[in-house]
């Protein structure tokens, strides 16, 4: 068996590689042994509270630690400051070994030593400093993304829209209806003493907030694909295309297949619903929900929505959802590393390759039928400003319908989704 490693040194070897080359494994997260929950709320909140862990270390320490001891150090800051449930004394001498066990460790933990006692005695002081920083700071969130939505949607929503991506995420299944009756499922949960809230936003589909600290896998039903872990901002694209039993559907960007679930629903296992993604370790995850779902009647194909009749031929549909790849702004509260990665250039980048499927999967579309575009993103040229240009260029095409869900107030993820019709 192999011996328990220390956590602190798990979380800070995590975060110094996002830091290196801002890869976060989700899957390895998602699959770690030992002290899982702790590991997970160190590093989400350690990368989600970058722009306040920085703005500390440049007021305490004279010169920047190498990147391991930098991550060392943030991880021993956030357990002080903001973990109520950690035990302060444990918090920095462990997170202190897990710098001098590293080459070079000694001098580096010294310092991390005298920064972290400093941080206890000094907790609330440099709390209420922290009150009076700009809001991208206080709010640890890049500068010109507050910016920019302080141009677009005007300063009190973004300050409440960045408040809101700073809270924990809950955690909301949808349930497999054509798999479980609602009411017993929701019976099951409670003989598991796991109490379920009703989200507001059900109406087709039906949404379940878990309570915290409950683990997905362990949830009754898990096995047999009861349910999918899904916000209800993911069914504004669903309801849009509202796909029917006996169409022929297209999901050109499927994976991890969240939206090719509920349109499986709503088709009733009757016609074909092709399910196609570019990235295999997406495909594989793709599949894994297939299998637990029970929906062995959809097609599952690799390929690239650029180009999607090397994949597909002739094959034409009534309906294709194109949920593209975007810059994740409305799910940066689920996300932590999601908002580092945001800059003008990446806008312009990804709404270029949005542009290029929508171009490309519109031509798999037969006579009068129908596109949803869909983002969780909430920037403008990545939703309204793309479909409206993209539907002047194309005058075979008119634009239904569009709907959004805007966070805080929608109380679910941000999603926008644009129904476009061929004449
Ligand atoms: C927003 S996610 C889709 C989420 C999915 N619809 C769901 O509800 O679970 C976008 C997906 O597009 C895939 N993707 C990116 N570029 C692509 C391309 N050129 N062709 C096909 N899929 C692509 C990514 O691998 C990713 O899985």
């Amino acid at each position: 068996m192999s011996a328990k490693r220390n956590s602190r040194l798990v979380a800070a070897e995590i975060i110094c590689q996002w830091m290196e080359d801002q890869s976060f494994p989700d899957r390895k997260l998602a699959t770690l042994q030992h002290d899982h929950a702790f590991v997970l709320e160190v590093v989400n909140g350690v990368v989600r509270n970058q722009n306040i862990l920085r703005w500390i270390e440049r007021k305490w320490v004279d010169r920047p630690p190498r990147l391991f001891f930098k991550a060392v150090l943030q991880v021993g800051l956030y357990q002080l400051l903001f973990m109520d449930n950690v035990e302060q004394y444990a918090a920095i001498s462990e997170t202190v070994n897990a710098a001098k066990d590293h080459p070079g460790g000694t001098g580096a933990s010294k310092m991390i030593n005298a920064v972290l006692r400093r941080a206890q005695r000094e907790k609330e002081q440099v709390l209420a400093e922290l009150e009076k920083q700009p809001a991208h700071i206080r709010l640890s969130h890049p500068e010109f993304l507050m910016e920019r939505w302080t141009q677009q949607y005007g300063e009190a929503d973004t300050l409440e829209l960045a408040k809101w991506n700073n809270e924990p995420p809950a955690t909301i299944l949808r349930i497999e209806q054509a798999a479980v009756d609602a009411a017993e499922f929701i019976d099951k949960l409670r003989e598991a003493d796991i109490e379920p809230l009703m989200h507001p936003y059900s109406d087709k589909e039906i949404f379940l907030i878990l309570p915290r600290g409950v683990a997905v896998r362990k949830v009754p039903g898990y096995d047999e694909g009861w349910f999918t872990v899904q916000d209800p901002a993911t069914s504004v694209s669903v309801d849009l295309l509202a796909p029917r039993p006996g169409e022929a559907v297209l999901d050109a960007c499927a994976a991890p297949g969240g939206k090719t679930a509920m349109m499986a629903g709503r088709m009733k296992g009757k016609g074909e619903l092709v399910a196609m993604d570019m990235h295999d370790d997406r495909i594989d995850v793709l599949k894994e929900n297939q299998k637990r779902l029970n929906l062995d009647w959809i097609e599952i194909v690799k390929g690239d929505a650029r180009h999607p009749e090397t994949t597909l031929g002739e094959r034409q549909f009534d309906a294709i959802l194109l949920d593209v790849p975007c810059t994740n702004t409305g799910v940066l509260k689920r996300r932590a590393d999601a908002r580092w990665r945001i800059d003008e250039e990446r806008i312009g980048t990804i709404t270029k390759l949005q542009h290029e499927i929508l171009d490309a999967c519109a031509r798999m579309l037969k006579e009068k039928g129908r596109i949803v575009y869909s983002t969780c993103s909430l920037e403008a040229e990545e939703n309204e400003n793309l479909v409206a240009r993209w539907v002047r260029d194309h005058p075979d095409f008119r634009l239904v319908k569009t709907g959004k869900a805007f966070p805080p107030d929608s109380g679910t993820d941000g999603a926008f989704a644009a129904l476009l019709r061929k004449k």
